[in-house]
Formats: structure tokens, sequence, C-alpha cells
């Protein structure tokens, strides 16, 4: 009988076909047995009764700013944040870092230090602002997982935001090179003409920075974007969407048979705009946290299954740009930290509204890896993939604290929100990472990820 590395015991392990009591033997890495009494002999051997298997979560929206912006986060720290909330696998977008991930040279030197620093496996995105439409087969050939634009400003000027043409040259390109492209969609002209006119007249509370960038402005930016797409034929995925309206609109075009994905966030549907005039600048993100009605709205689209996935969209920053002092929203930095929180967050939204955990299991795990074309080895507890895994007991909650939280920055808005469950351990392809609230890898594993070869790329 095959001697395994790892042997976790008496586990409810989420399959994609449901809950199931089992245990998992793990084997170089991989997944090698998932079955109930199993008896070759391990290595180690972790009994886990009462306590769930989820798939790791692979988080396609994460802002690490290395190199470049790395007293803002990096691989290092932020990896280990992603470790502890049960991610083993994270998307880095091509911008806060300096330089932008928007060439050749850019992403090798960004794989090249997440290689040196990352606790848990990650991918890369590569980006698409104007002028660098060239840049973009020699990214795609490199293995970036997607591209990412802005349709609105992105608050650095490292990383300028589509102009319409830009965008529909690069779609052109994306759809030839088989990728997909990632829109921060609203609308540049009206949140900017809004800001402006606010800015005028002197207004800078919480209520004129949700003014300035209302749902409209995501709808419009929405449409437009598919309105491209239908020309260009270029794959979609339209990322921390906030409103029912533009996931009304995105379902239309679903429907069509359009290749198209869309993702939200779990700040939008825990927290909503009463926590931005609260809170302050800690709960300001873009688009802005909506009205309690939408934010309503939201979590029964979330239950309808209308969203194809969840991401964190973690985007920190030094503490400076989100001092709570700060009387002017609109200078405040732009950003939710909770890369921690996402799959925390999603098990306590499906506990409350009696969601099934194998669909908390596709929108964390599953459908990110058929997505972006990792599903040859990722996003589901099956033989032969990795072992990549998430113990987590709903039997104590967690309450977070600047002690457990792993950021390089402690602020969040999670601060002292308390989850029905908690993160026990986090295993990395077989790698013990986290364990009872400790990082205990000895050294960073984690690895860039590339999509494989010949991932068709499906909507899903
Ligand atoms: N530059 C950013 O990190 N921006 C992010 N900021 C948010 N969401 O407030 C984003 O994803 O748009
Ligand atoms: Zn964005
Ligand atoms: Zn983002």
């Amino acid at each position: 009988m095959e001697h395994l590395d790892i042997l976790i015991k008496n586990g409810k392990a989420v399959l994609p076909t449901g809950v199931t009591e089992t245990d998992i033997g793990i084997k170089d890495g991989k997944i090698a047995i998932v079955e109930k009494g199993i008896m070759n002999k391990a290595a180690i051997e972790w009994d886990v009764e009462n306590q769930y298997i989820f798939p790791g979560m692979i988080d396609v929206h994460v802002h690490f700013s290395e190199p470049g912006r790395e007293h803002w986060e990096g691989f290092h720290t932020g990896s280990m944040m992603m470790a502890a909330g049960g991610c083993t696998t994270y998307f880095d977008m091509p911008l806060n870092g300096i330089p932008s991930t928007v060439n050749l040279e850019a992403l090798s030197t960004k794989a090249e230090i997440g290689n040196g620093k990352s606790f848990i496996d990650f991918s890369l995105w590569g980006g698409l602002v104007p002028g660098n439409e060239k840049d973009l087969e020699a990214l795609a050939e490199a293995g970036v997982i997607g591209f990412k634009a802005f349709l609105s400003s992105t608050g650095n000027k490292e990383f300028e935001a589509v102009d319409d043409l830009t965008l529909l040259n690069g779609m052109k390109r994306i759809a030839k090179l088989g990728k997909v492209l990632a829109l921060h969609s609203e609308s540049d002209a009206i949140t900017n003409w809004l800001k402006e006119e606010k800015e005028n007249e002197g207004k800078y509370s919480a209520d004129d920075y949700l003014e300035s960038r209302p749902i409209i402005a995501e709808v419009e930016a929405v449409e437009r974007a598919i309105y491209y797409s239908e020309l260009t034929g270029c794959p979609l995925h339209f990322v921390h969407i906030s409103s029912a309206k533009a996931i009304e609109v995105i379902e239309q075009a679903k429907q069509k048979g359009m290749n198209i994905t869309v993702e939200t966030c779990p700040h939008y549907l825990l927290y909503n705009h009463e926590h931005l005039r609260g809170l302050g600048t800690i709960a300001k993100c873009a688009p802005p946290l909506r009205e309690k009605e939408e934010q309503q709205k939201l979590i029964s689209l979330l239950i309808e299954n209308k969203f194809d996935m969840i991401s964190s969209d973690h985007s920190p920053c030094p503490y400076e740009l989100k001092d709570p002092n700060m009387y002017n929203m609109f200078q405040a930095w732009g950003g939710i930290s909770g890369g921690q929180f996402t799959l925390l967050s999603m098990i306590e939204l499906a506990l409350k509204y009696k969601i099934p955990f194998d669909t908390v299991a596709k929108w964390t795990a599953s459908a990110p890896a058929e997505r972006f074309g990792l599903a040859d080895r990722k996003g589901k507890i099956a033989i032969g993939a990795d072992a990549d895994l998430a113990i987590i007991t709903l039997n104590e909650s967690h309450t977070v604290t600047e002690e457990n939280f792993y950021a390089k920055h402690k602020q969040s808005l999670y601060m002292g929100h308390t989850f029905p469950c908690r993160i026990v351990g986090t295993l990395n392809r077989g790698n013990l990472v986290f364990k009872e609230g400790v990082i205990v890898a000895p050294i960073p594993n984690g690895r860039w990820v590339k999509p494989c070869e010949n991932a068709s790329i499906k909507s899903v």
C-alpha cells in the first residue's frame, strides 16, 4: 500500500457533489485518495473530525503593491494573510506596484519576487493601458492569467484608465490571444464630472462620495463594454459589481450566449453606505458601498446564483492614506483591506441564507479555476488535483483583531467583525502553511501558476 505524506482523517469534505464525510490522502503535493477509512500509512496524520475541508480559495482579485510600493503590501505578508484566510492561490492585479504589470519585463520581475516571497501559489494579471497594445501578446505568451483594464481613473498614475479606442483595440487583440479581459466598470466621464461638481461646491462627505459614483455610472460602463465585446468577440470578466441593475444587464448578455463572467466582493454583501457614514475612510472603495436596499438586492442575487465568483479586491494602503480623521472623503485611498476574510464571509452568508457549501466552493474555487485555465490542477477536491485545502470549523467563532490579521497594515473594515467559523489550517500543494493561528511553513513555498496551454477559456 502506498505510503502517504499526509492523511487527513474524518473531515467533512466540500466536494463538487456536496459535503461528504471522508478521509483525504496526500502524496507529492497532490490529492491521492478520497475515501472513508483510508488505511495507508502516512508521515503525518491529522484528525479533523467535525471540521469542514474546503478546496483552497482561489481569489482572482488582490492588489499587492510589490515592487515599488511594498510599504503598502507585498508578497510576503500579503500571502501570509491570504493563507490565514484559507486561500491557496491569488491573482495579483497589474496595478498599485511600480512599475505596473504592463510589459514582459515588469511581469518577469514580479514573478521572480513572488516566487521568492509568496507562501501560497499565485497568478499574475497583465494590464491593458493606453499605449501597451503591442505588449499584450508577449504577456499572454509568458503566462498572464488574463488582462485587466480600468474604465475609470485608478487613483495611481502608473496605471492609466483606457480610452474607448484603446479598449476596442485591446479587446480585439485579447480575443485573438484567447484571454479574458477583466474590467473595473465605472464611467470615467460620469464619475469625474460628478466629483468635480462636488469639489466646486466644497462637498466632501460620505454621502457626497456615494453620490459621485452612482449606480448608473456602473451600468453605463458595463453596457458599453458589452457592446464592445459583441464587436470584438473579447471574453469579459466584470470585477466587483455593486448593483442589481448591472447584474441584470450582464445576465441578459449571458442569456444571449456571450462569454462573460462576473464577481462581487464580500464587502458589498456584508456592509453598506451606513458603514462609510459611521466608520469613515476605512469603508471607502470604488464602486462605493451601496445603500442598504441595494445590499439586500445583491444578497438576493447571490442566493439566486447570479454571481460566477467572489473575490476580495484586497486593496490596502498605509495608514495615513486612510486616516480616519481625514475630513475629505475624496482624498482617502479607495480600497478595502480584507483579503483574509472572503471565505469566512461567504460561509457566514451561506449559514445565514442556507446556501449549500458546494455552491460557496464553486464561487471561491472551481469557477475561478475553470474560467482562467487552472482547472487541470486546481479548484476542487479530486484525485490528481493539487492538495490545496482549507480546514474550517463551525464550532468556534472568529473575531478579527490586529493580532490575528496578517496584513502589513492592520486597518480593515472587518476589524472587530465576528465570523461564525474559523480557519483551522491551510495546505498549499500539500504543504501545511497555516495552522491554529500560526504561519507554520518554514519558508515561502508558493509558485507562480500559469494557465494551461490549451485552456479553452469558457464562461462558467
Ligand atoms: N487601484 C486600486 O487598487 N483600486 C481598487 N480600489 C477600490 N476597489 O476601491 C480597485 O480595484 O478599483
Ligand atoms: Zn477596481
Ligand atoms: Zn481591485
